[in-house]
């Protein structure tokens, strides 16, 4: 049973998410996902949506068997309970794979580190331009649609 570990912010779900898990379950029989604690995500805009809901959404996806918070403190210490065989990155996920599969050893934990290819571009596929329109959208309407118009 090959055990493969995805993680990410999961902000707003979209469809370069389902991509990224779905290429990531492939590599394996089960899919496990860690999801970014908010106080870990500095390398850009902080989610909008809290953890607690977006592991509620991560861990009900059909191919997810598991879905957990990361550690707060320590990135390492999850890895340790979870055991993958395989750990994906994201196409544009800012890690670098040989780094982290040299810290990983460290650690003694065996896990190939993959790096995932991009898929089908869309271009919705990213949590803050999903956010870039609904401030456009909505925040400057074009004539017709004052009706979804969002006071600020
Ligand atoms: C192997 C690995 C383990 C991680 N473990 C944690 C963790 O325990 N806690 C956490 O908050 N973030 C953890 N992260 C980071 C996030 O899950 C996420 O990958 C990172 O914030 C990059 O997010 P993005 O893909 O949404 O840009 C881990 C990332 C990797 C690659
Ligand atoms: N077309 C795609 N093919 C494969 N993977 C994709 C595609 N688009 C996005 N992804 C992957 O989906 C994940 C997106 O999750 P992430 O939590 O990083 O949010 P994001 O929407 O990219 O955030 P932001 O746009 O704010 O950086 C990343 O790992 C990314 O590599």
């Amino acid at each position: 049973m090959i055990r493969v570990l995805a993680t990410g912010t999961f902000d707003l779900l979209h469809p370069g998410h389902l991509m990224y898990l779905e290429q990531s379950k492939a590599l394996g029989d089960e899919l496990v996902v860690i999801v970014a604690r908010d106080a870990n995500v500095q390398h850009k805009p902080r989610p909008i949506i809290p953890q607690e809901q977006r592991l509620l959404m991560v861990s009900a996806l059909k191919m997810v068997e598991r879905a957990v918070l990361g550690s707060e403190r320590d990135m390492f210490q999850p890895i340790e309970e979870l055991r993958p065989d395989v750990i994906t990155l994201g196409y544009d996920q800012h890690f670098d794979a040989l780094l982290l599969q040299e810290e990983l050893a460290t650690r003694g934990i065996g896990a190939r580190v993959v790096r995932l290819e991009e898929h089908d571009p869309c271009p919705l596929c990213s949590s803050r331009k999903i956010v870039a329109k609904v401030l456009e959208d909505r925040l400057s309407p074009t004539p017709g649609s004052e009706g979804t118009r969002i006071t600020p």
